[in-house]
């Protein structure tokens, strides 16, 4: 299981590069960001979020974790409609906050094994989509929110990183 950077981590603002060589390491790192996004309850990882700076996500919004995508260096092909919800984060926990988010989408993707395909996507699965994507371009679902809002969760999680600190 591997940390997961909390903000307001400076980590978290890299823009990750295109994965380009798909090696037994980058294997490893899908299999330990799987197991991290299972075990913080999330549906959804981005390589940011574990201080890999690489276009790696890995999503599963399934209830019973039979739905598994690995997203490699996704391209948007189109998208359409508006929709959202309060969105939340596995590097801001215990924070949620409305995110405006394209209904549908449509994007292109490599899988582990770096072969090339698509996803059509409605529902809970777009909105998850974007948000990882937005990861990968260093950008948070805070960063929608008005600059009070965002100040509050702001402070909200330096008080929980120092109390964090402070039980070591
Ligand atoms: O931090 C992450 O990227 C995991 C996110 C993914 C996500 C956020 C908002 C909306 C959809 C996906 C979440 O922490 S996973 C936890 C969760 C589960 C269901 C709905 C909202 C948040
Ligand atoms: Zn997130």
């Amino acid at each position: 299981i591997l940390p997961v950077l909390r903000f307001p981590d400076e980590r978290l603002r890299t823009v990750a590069k295109p994965v380009s060589n798909f090696t037994p390491e980058l294997q490893e790192i899908i299999d330990n960001m799987v197991e991290t996004m299972y075990a913080e309850h999330g549906i959804g990882l981005a390589a940011t979020q574990v201080d890999v700076h690489e276009q790696i996500i890995v999503i599963d919004v399934s209830e019973d974790k039979s739905q598994l995508y690995v997203i490699i260096n996704p391209e948007v092909i189109s998208q359409e409609g508006e929709t959202g919800i309060e969105e939340g984060c596995l590097s801001i926990p215990d924070c949620r906050g409305f995110v405006p988010r394209s209904e549908k989408i449509k994007i292109k993707a490599l899988d582990r094994n770096g072969n090339p395909y698509e996803i059509d996507a409605d529902e809970l699965l777009a909105i998850c989509i974007q948000h990882e994507m937005d990861h990968l371009k260093g950008k948070l679902f805070v960063d929608y929110l008005s600059p009070l809002k965002r100040q509050r969760i702001e402070q909200k999680m330096r008080k929980l990183t120092r109390e964090e600190q402070k039980n070591r």
